[in-house]
């Protein structure tokens, strides 16, 4: 590796998918709302969506770049497409080292070999001598902490060892390039931190890292540099702060954006017009209450009924509550204030958003982070207020729940 090429170098890289066709279809109702805000355009009889559209960068050697961006932005899809997991549409991609990856739980190792099988196998795939892997077998096997199950099945472990098993590989095995994908967050809080020094140690010794992550701390503790993707297309590379400073700012901006009926997704038959959270500063075993005010459209026939979802700061959907459940349909031809109730499950402290859906048999209205709350440390003491127990000593300072 010559430190004057670049260890990564993008050139017009896109990657388009032919949408509605079995195995393409979102996931989500948020997923479908996001692809229809992104207009896909329509070319012939197919709907193509751009996962990636035209980004040129380079990343040289010995940098962690972070990628960074929303939901369905095309983190994951660029790591795939940069590790030959699937193909580019357009652009030309060069890479000056071999690349290790660990992207989804499930992919890179075989089922049904065991774990010294897949040690092997995965090596000898990077285009390793079987002297070469020898010599990292046993660092690969401490390091994961797997070594009484190495000659069980891979198809036996829990998906906690096989992340460790598997960013073992891929860290210790000698690719000059590593790709890592959230999945990390699979394994236990010590393991996150003991990968996270290796990928340090990793990029000190000159190789590169590229690491996909919603954790504003995960990136903040590893990443040298970043890069920031907005809708498949590259909107930032520079520090780790700035494109953590757009990151931020673009949940901000697209929580203005949604307040705006006109471009949210969904028929527009029937609107939401206000969502309150009857309190935006909760215990961690508080009762949400979610208050959907929805209009009026005499004209549309039948009844309607609305969900929520609640996510967490890094878009995850912990709790889905729906009115059909408690025989929540109402009337299209007034206006109804709705109140959904959440009981459970204990949260713990940090920020929560809220989605709010207005459906019949397909969606009118979906109105991604309508509102949102906090779950505040637990107080013991609730006759003395924040600061003040605290200062008596009263509150564990030392929660761990540092959102950011
Ligand atoms: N095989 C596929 N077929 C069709 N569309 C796809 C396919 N894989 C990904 N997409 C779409 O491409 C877009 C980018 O997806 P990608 O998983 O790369 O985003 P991401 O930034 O990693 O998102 P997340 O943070 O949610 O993981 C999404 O809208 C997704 O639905």
């Amino acid at each position: 590796m010559s430190s004057s090429t670049p260890a990564v170098r993008v050139a017009g890289l896109g990657k388009t998918y032919r949408i509605g066709l079995s195995g393409d279809r979102p996931t989500t109702a948020v997923e479908a709302a996001l692809r229809w805000a992104r207009n896909p355009v329509r070319r012939g009889s197919h709907e193509l969506f751009d996962a990636l559209d035209d980004l040129t960068f380079d990343i040289p050697w010995g940098e962690a770049t972070g990628i960074i961006g929303r939901n369905g932005a095309g983190k994951s899809t660029l790591l795939k497409v940069l590790t030959r997991i699937t193909a580019p549409t357009r652009g030309r991609i060069e890479l000056n080292g071999r690349i290790g990856s660990l992207l989804e739980v499930g992919t890179g190792f075989h089922p049904e070999l065991t774990g010294r099988e897949n040690i092997y196998l995965n090596g000898a795939l990077l285009g390793m001598t079987r002297g070469e892997i020898r010599r990292h077998f046993d660092e690969i096997v401490d390091f994961s902490g797997v070594a009484q199950f190495l000659d069980t099945p891979v198809k036996r472990y829990s998906s906690g060892m096989y992340v460790r098993l598997a960013f073992s590989v891929a860290a210790h095995l000698e690719t000059e390039i590593l790709a890592i994908d959230e999945v990390l967050a699979v394994g236990d809080a010590e393991f996150q931190a003991k990968s996270l020094a290796k990928m340090r140690d990793v990029a000190k010794d000159g190789r590169t890292v590229l690491f996909v992550s919603h954790q504003v701390q995960t990136v903040t503790a590893l990443c040298t540099s970043a890069i920031y993707l907005d809708k498949g297309r590259l909107a930032y590379e520079g520090d780790v702060a700035g494109a953590l400073d757009l990151y931020r700012r673009s949940f901000e901006k697209f929580a203005l954006e949604q307040r705006d009926a006109g471009t949210r997704p969904g028929s527009g038959e029937l609107r939401a017009i206000d969502v309150e959270i009857g309190e935006d500063q909760l215990e961690p075993d508080g009762e949400k209450t979610i208050l959907v005010r929805v209009g009026a459209n005499p004209k549309l026939i039948g009844s309607y009924f609305v969900s929520c979802h609640i996510n967490d700061v890094n878009g995850s959907v912990l709790v889905q509550c729906d009115s059909r459940v408690v025989g929540g349909w109402y009337d299209a031809a007034t206006e109804h204030t709705i109140r959904l109730t959440v009981r459970t499950p204990w949260l713990k402290p940090g920020r929560y958003t809220v989605d709010v859906f207005v459906c019949k048999t397909g969606v009118l209205d979906a109105w991604e982070g309508a509102a949102g709350f906090e779950v505040l440390p637990h107080n013991p003491y609730p006759e003395l207020a924040g600061d003040e127990a605290l200062t008596k000593g009263l509150v564990l300072a030392d929660f761990d729940y540092k959102e950011d």
